[in-house]
């Protein structure tokens, strides 16, 4: 659900007050729902008025768009491309639930129980025709929720709402691009963009492109750095700036001589692809937040609507030339929507264009943008600004209106992007938009059983013009100078500002099994997507209010990622793994933070960066840290305090996430199993050396140096012709190579999904 600051609470409480005396209780035919869900109101009679004066659908289909609201929204989610087990999860979808759960779609009144939807491409999406409540709770689903709540834990796959997955595929992104998702929690669009970027990469190759993932809030940031956690990916940064005040890190307006910006790489931070999903009143989501019913009222968009034109402003000027935007919103307003793509459009001139995309994802049924809307303020409609009383306009700006115009542009000239439609004298007459709002995209729920959305594709012709761009560098000088004030507790550390130390994500998520055998239990990992909507839906609840970090402790709550270069560490891993600098460079690429040092000053965590990271992180470094960090790169190595160590062994573990990347660079510590061994290793996760089904494996085991170790599943031909080289279906396991035995490092969810998964390969 959208949200942000509510600028105008008075009228906004005035009408939601109002509104709880127009609502009814829910339709008989709405019986599924539990009885918590039954007491619930689900309509709103100033929602009705409202929309039905906006004219969003056709008088003939109103009985129909009010109904499907009134429904739950049908469960979706999104298959993992780049999960090593993606043919297997389809095919599983495909050939056991698709007919396994038709007899209960039948007896809900559906035809299909699952189906892909037609209009993401490769059948990676689908939708389910019961809702999310009804998958958990009806024991005939149970096998089918256990499924996804497993794959989804494992980042298999995605529970995401339908309309969500939209904006990612009409941005059009390429693995070498910089994205930047300009307001991204709590992440879900995030995670399908860097599924994207790395779609097309082999094991260990890191694409040239990355991702910025910015959210105002910390609190939902964390739900998202959790949450994208499970792409294993080297190419993310997440920041805590406001969306409004984005730095460009412009490194010739800090630094004056040209012989210090030759060293850097990229001497600006400008996008090839800008996803601008802004706080909405979220009125497209009502079927999945019923209590919006009760809270709804047209004070939402019009409090939102100068938020989002700054924001999608930001977005352009970082922009590069060429470069696309995406605007959306979960909501149905105008106000929120086609409103402020026209106000944008009107500021920008002929440097933007409104993207024409009816040939893109042609099963997608959508409507086109309204051209036509008025504006609703405390109880008044009105259908032009010169309409508003002066007592009004501050609640009501001309930017609203179809025509963008005041009283006195409306006797002036028109604007540079094209002449407005004549205003007729005759009060009653419609204001028309000019712009061309149709190529807007509008998702309404009744057409094809989903949430409601608005898209805006914006192609950035050429530079903005320049009042426009001076305009959002005097508003950046402004937040700059607030910046260096606040900033004053770590200015002399070197690196970049985080907010927040990840480990708050961490708090959220279940601890998983202390391991009995004297490492320290492997890095909390993955907690289900249905938790994270929930806790992003409970911050929603708050009603806008932003969190801010505490700032306790030594760094006061903002800690610096500092680049490794503890030469002594990262040769000791080189070393120990047999990593080769030509092939996989560590120095340069890691880094920590001063939350993982520890007193005595030993790194306890490292992350890895790919290239694009590193120059971003450089760059924000020569600029001062306007960029606020929260949390960059992978995590890759983790120290490992065991009680069986020996000297010549590393102290550092590789962690799961981090091993996909490193794999293909390892010359050393790597055990090849077959399945019988792998997969007892899985299930009783510690064995002695004597005890493996292959004796040389255990011989093997044994004479490897004491520490962290990798084990690959190998067929048996591939036995004896080590090193076996890995490719994007290598299944490997981290594990710890003891005096006695051998012991599997990975949490009992990725365990029992990998027993699963080869369970049901070793079938076929
Ligand atoms: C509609 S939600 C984004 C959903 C997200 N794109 C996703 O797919 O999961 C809007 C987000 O904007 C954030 N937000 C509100 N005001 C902001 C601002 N001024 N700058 C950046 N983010 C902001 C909110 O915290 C919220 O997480």
């Amino acid at each position: 659900m959208g949200r942000g600051r509510r600028h105008r609470g008075r009228s906004h409480k005035n009408q939601s007050e109002e509104s709880k005396e127009k609502v009814r209780k829910p339709l008989k035919s709405d019986a599924s729902f539990d009885s918590n869900i039954q007491n619930r109101t689900w309509s709103n009679l100033d929602f009705e008025e409202y929309y039905k004066e906006q004219r969003i659908v056709k008088a003939k289909e109103w009985d129909s768009f009010m109904e499907i609201l009134r429904k739950p929204l049908p469960a979706a989610f999104r298959v993992n491309s780049n999960g090593q087990f993606c043919d297997e999860i389809l095919s599983i979808l495909e050939n056991d639930f698709m007919k396994s759960l038709q007899a209960e779609a039948i007896e809900n009144g559906e035809l299909e129980a699952i189906k892909p939807l037609p209009w993401y491409p490769n059948n990676l999406a689908w939708h389910s025709n019961f809702s999310r409540k009804e998958i958990r709770k009806n024991q005939i689903l149970e096998r089918f929720h256990e499924f996804l709540k497993l794959e989804t834990e494992v980042g298999n796959m995605t529970r995401q709402e339908a309309v969500s997955m939209i904006p990612p595929l009409f941005l059009d992104v390429h693995p070498d691009h910089f994205v930047l998702d300009m307001c991204a929690a709590p992440g879900s669009k995030t995670f399908e963009l860097l599924e994207i970027i790395h779609e097309s990469s082999e094991p260990g190759s890191l694409p040239n492109g990355m991702v910025v993932a910015n959210d105002v809030d910390y609190k939902r940031s964390n739900l998202l750095i959790h949450q994208t956690k499970r792409t294993c990916t080297t190419n993310l940064i997440v920041t805590n700036n406001e969306g409004q005040h984005f730095p460009n890190c412009n490194l010739k307006r800090t630094l004056s001589t040209a012989s210090v910006i030759n060293h850097h790489p990229i001497d600006q931070l400008l996008f090839d692809r800008v996803l601008c999903d802004v706080p909405c009143s979220g009125d497209g989501t009502l079927r999945k937040a019923p209590d919006m019913w009760r809270r709804w009222s047209s004070g939402s968009g019009n409090g939102l609507h100068s938020l989002q034109v700054v924001l999608a402003m930001r977005g352009l000027s970082l922009l590069k030339v060429g470069g696309r935007m995406i605007y959306s919103t979960c909501s149905m307003n105008p106000i929120e929507n086609e409103a402020v793509v026209a106000e944008i459009l009107r500021r920008c001139g002929c440097s933007v264009e409104l993207v024409d995309v009816t040939d893109k994802l042609p099963e997608l049924i959508r409507r086109p943008g309204l051209k036509k809307w008025k504006v609703h303020d405390r109880g008044g409609w009105y259908r032009s600004y010169k309409d508003v009383p002066k007592s009004q306009r501050d609640g009501v700006l001309k930017s609203m209106f179809p025509s963008g115009k005041s009283d006195k542009d409306l006797t002036g000239s028109g604007n540079s992007y094209g002449e407005m439609a004549p205003i007729s004298s005759d009060e009653s007459a419609e204001e028309v938009c000019d712009l061309p709002l149709e190529r807007c995209v509008r998702i309404l729920p009744h057409d094809q059983n989903t949430g409601g959305f608005f898209i805006a594709v914006l192609h950035k012709v050429s530079p903005l013009p320049e009042f426009q761009e001076k305009l959002n560098q005097r508003r950046n000088v402004t937040r700059k100078n607030i910046n260096s004030s606040e900033k004053s507790s770590y200015e002399a550390v070197s690196g970049t500002v985080v907010t927040k130390p990840e480990e708050d994500a961490e708090k959220i998520v279940q601890e998983v099994a202390a391991s009995e055998n004297g490492f320290q239990p492997p890095e909390k990992e993955h907690t289900s997507e249905e938790g994270i909507i929930e806790l992003a839906q409970k911050l929603d609840g708050m009603g806008g209010k932003r969190e801010i970090p505490p700032m306790q402790g030594k760094w006061k709550g903002l800690y610096p990622v500092v680049f490794l270069r503890d030469e002594a560490v990262i040769n000791g891993i080189k070393t120990f793994y047999g990593i080769k600098d030509e092939s996989f460079p560590l120095y340069g690429h890691l880094v920590t933070r001063n939350s993982d040092i520890s007193s005595h000053g030993n790194v306890k965590r490292i992350y890895y960066v790919s290239r694009s990271v590193k120059d971003v992180l450089e760059l924000n470094f020569a600029v001062g840290n306007q960029l606020k960090i929260s949390s960059v790169g992978l995590k890759m190595f983790e120290k490992q305090s065991a009680r069986e160590c020996e000297a010549n062994s590393c102290s550092f573990r590789i962690t799961s996430e981090g091993l996909p990347v490193i794999l293909p660079y390892m010359t050393k510590q790597i055990l090849y199993a077959t399945m019988a061994d792998f997969k007892n290793l899985l299930q009783y996760k510690s064995i002695k050396f004597p005890d493996f089904v292959h004796p040389q494996f255990g011989e093997k085991a044994a004479e490897l140096a004491m520490g962290c170790c990798v084990v690959v599943l190998v067929d048996g031909t591939q036995l004896g012709s080590e090193p076996v080289k890995v490719n994007s279906s290598t299944i490997a396991i981290g594990c710890w190579k003891g005096k006695a035995s051998l012991t599997v490092m990975v949490t009992t969810v990725d365990c029992h999904q990998l027993n699963q998964r080869l369970s049901d390969r070793s079938k076929k």
